[in-house]
């Protein structure tokens, strides 16, 4: 079998699209901008192509974009200010942290920090208290994005198999929350789960979120599975610099009924959702209806 590839990235470019016009009803019915503020502490380099890409495609669909780059010593307490700031701009919707934060800032606090309505990326206590219970809350972008992808390829996913590599906050659990949502019998494996080989080839949706380059070979999928590949992993082959998933492409692809690749996968999606999030958070905020479709 040879597998449907998922094109993250065009799939990505439909959901701005959407996002866009609902930006461009906000200000023209309504006189309302969203707007993001993302805030970088210190130069992690996987956050600096994130923040690059993302900045520009927030003033592509037509909102403000703001971004606060802080010096790597930056004291908690300063980005406690700023966060405060920011939780009482009106004009700020939606506000993103860049993680992982340098090892003297209290990840747990800071996030915690932020107002949980402007919160877009869905990591704030009460977000993730929301989505564990079923109720409305922001849905972390990523696990969102490959919501999105396996429900547009496989219509209902009730009933199916799952098993997600990776327990981070996230991506982990809130994709296997948001899977459970969506009626599957989810596996949460891990670094301790005894014989992955054997507990990935029962499913019938592998989501990799682990951070290792290539770990899943194509002989742990079951015939026909859907792979998702979250990884995002540079590696140096040939003597080029690459980026690689979680999953080996090629032996997986072999496999599977359907396979993201990566690059142009989840993460196009990811970013994507996140101004989904941000135009969610804005209409939440000023009373108007949500878009349909843009959440989970
Ligand atoms: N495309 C996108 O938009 C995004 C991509 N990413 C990428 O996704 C990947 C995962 O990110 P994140 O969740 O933050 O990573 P974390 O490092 O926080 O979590 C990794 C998880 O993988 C598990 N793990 C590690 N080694 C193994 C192993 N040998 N077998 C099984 N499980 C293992 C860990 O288990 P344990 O808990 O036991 O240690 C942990 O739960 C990374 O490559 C990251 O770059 C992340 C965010 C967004
Ligand atoms: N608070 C917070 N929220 C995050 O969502 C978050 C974060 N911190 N820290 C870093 C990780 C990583 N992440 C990525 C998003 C998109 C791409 C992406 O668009 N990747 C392109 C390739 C980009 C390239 O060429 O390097 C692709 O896969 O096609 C990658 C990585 C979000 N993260």
């Amino acid at each position: 079998m040879s597998a449907t590839i998922i094109d993250g990235k065009a799939f990505a470019g439909t959901v701005r699209e959407k996002v866009a016009g609902h930006v461009s009803r906000l200000k023209e019915e309504h006189g309302i901008t969203p707007g993001l503020a993302v805030v970088l502490v210190g130069e992690d380099p996987a956050s600096q192509v994130y923040v690059r890409s993302k900045g520009k495609m927030t003033v592509e669909v037509g909102m403000k974009s703001v971004e606060h780059k802080l010096d790597v010593e930056t004291p908690e307490a300063e980005l406690l200010a700023l966060i405060d700031q920011l939780n009482n701009d009106p004009e700020i919707h939606g506000i993103l942290v860049q993680l992982p934060l340098p090892k003297h800032l209290n990840e747990d606090l800071v996030i915690n920090s932020i107002d949980p309505a402007k919160d877009v990326d869905g990591f704030h206590i009460s977000n993730v208290g929301l989505l564990g219970t079923g109720q409305k809350s922001m849905v972390p972008c990523t696990p969102l994005g490959c919501l999105m992808m396996l429900r547009d390829h496989h219509g209902s996913l009730s009933g199916m198999d799952a098993v997600v590599i990776g327990r981070s906050n996230i991506v982990g659990k809130p994709m296997a929350q948001l899977l459970l949502g969506d009626s599957c019998t989810v596996t949460i494996a891990h670094s301790r789960t005894k014989d992955l080989a054997d507990v990935v080839r029962r499913a019938d949706i592998v989501v990799a979120a682990v951070g290792r380059p290539e770990m899943v070979p194509g002989d742990w999928i079951k015939e026909g599975a859907t792979v998702i590949d979250v990884g995002i992993n540079r590696i140096e082959r040939d003597g080029k610099n690459k980026l690689v998933g979680d999953v080996d492409f090629d032996s997986c692809a072999a496999r599977a009924g359907a396979i993201t690749p990566v690059p142009g996968g989840v993460g196009p999606m990811t970013i994507a959702c996140l101004l989904a999030n941000t135009v969610t958070a804005c209409c939440r905020a000023n009373g108007l209806a949500e878009p349909e479709g843009l959440t989970a």
